[in-house]
């Protein structure tokens, strides 16, 4: 899979590691994101042992991410109070040293949102999660997807992701079948997972938040995406195993993030 030939940089102890951390630790993740999604995505953190806050007020945002143990920046439905206070959030979570999560929703044909994305891109995020089109988008290298839907294959991005990595300085993940990590110079690929995941809104969103909840519990922040990756993964395959359809499968994903063990997480991620 892509130009470059990736290797396996975690084992699965490390994986375990990183889970039990996040569980003994319960991070208090504050999220900026879209409408459509802010429910699930507290769901989600909270079924895997996080603490969620979606704190996305202007005059509350800068507060709030100086005491935070990390930050998701979401793009999906920004409003411009949403972006101020996105903007103040940034600010005081760099301030602070704390990570971030940037996820540039749909970026490309929505002139609002690339802008203000390209933007985000050089005030040093921590991790960019998006889909390959976004992440083409960002490291100017494509036009865009189909509104939130990908129109581009991961091996297709997997250039660009890199390169975004390294003019970033962010680590860069893409999702898809398999999922692409990078920092640029280290690739990792997650493999398994759901389809299902892409017939729920917010599959690509709360993953977003799930990288924010790793980043303050292992010092490698690539291998906190990797373990976010592998971890979401091995619950949506749990979940598709228990589930007749997208309703029952947003249900039993829940009830697997909070089920998953570190050592079902070591047992069950493929890394590549
Ligand atoms: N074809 C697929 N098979 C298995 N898992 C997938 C597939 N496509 C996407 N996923 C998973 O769905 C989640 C959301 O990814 P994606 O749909 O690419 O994000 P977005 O919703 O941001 O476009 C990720 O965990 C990804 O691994
Ligand atoms: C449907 C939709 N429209 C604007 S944001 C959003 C949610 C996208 O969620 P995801 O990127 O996780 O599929
Ligand atoms: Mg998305």
């Amino acid at each position: 899979m892509g130009s470059m030939a990736p290797s396996v940089v975690f084992s699965p102890g490390e994986l375990a590691d990183a889970l039990g951390a996040l569980r003994a630790s319960t991070p208090l993740v504050q999220v900026l994101t879209n409408t459509v999604v802010t429910n699930f995505t507290a769901n989600v953190l909270l079924a895997a042992g996080a603490s969620p806050a979606m704190a996305d007020v202007p005059g509350e945002a800068g507060g709030f991410a100086s005491v935070a143990s990390a930050v998701l920046v979401n793009l999906g439905t920004p409003n411009s109070e949403q972006r101020a206070a996105m903007a103040e959030a940034v600010a005081a979570a760099n301030a602070a040293g704390t990570g971030w999560v940037l996820d540039p929703v749909a970026v490309g044909s929505l002139r609002v949102r690339t802008d203000f994305a390209l933007g985000l891109r050089d005030l040093t995020p921590t991790v960019i999660r998006g889909n390959a089109s976004e992440i083409m988008v960002l490291a100017e290298a494509g036009s865009g997807g189909r509104g939130v839907e990908a129109t581009d294959t991961v091996d297709s991005a997997a250039a660009a992701a890199r390169a975004l990595a390294l003019r970033s300085g962010a680590v860069v993940a893409v999702s898809g079948e398999a999922d692409l990590v990078t920092d640029g110079t280290r690739t990792v690929y997650v493999h398994g997972g759901s389809k299902m995941l892409t017939l729920v809104t917010g599959g690509g969103c709360a993953l977003g938040a799930i990288c924010a909840a790793f980043l303050p519990v292992v010092k490698d922040p690539l291998l906190a995406a990797v373990a976010a990756h592998a971890f979401y993964s091995a619950a949506a395959e749990r979940a598709a195993a228990a589930s007749s359809g997208p309703g029952s499968f947003a249900v039993h994903f829940l009830d697997a993030l909070h089920a998953l063990s570190p050592a079902d997480l070591a047992a069950t991620a493929v890394l590549s």
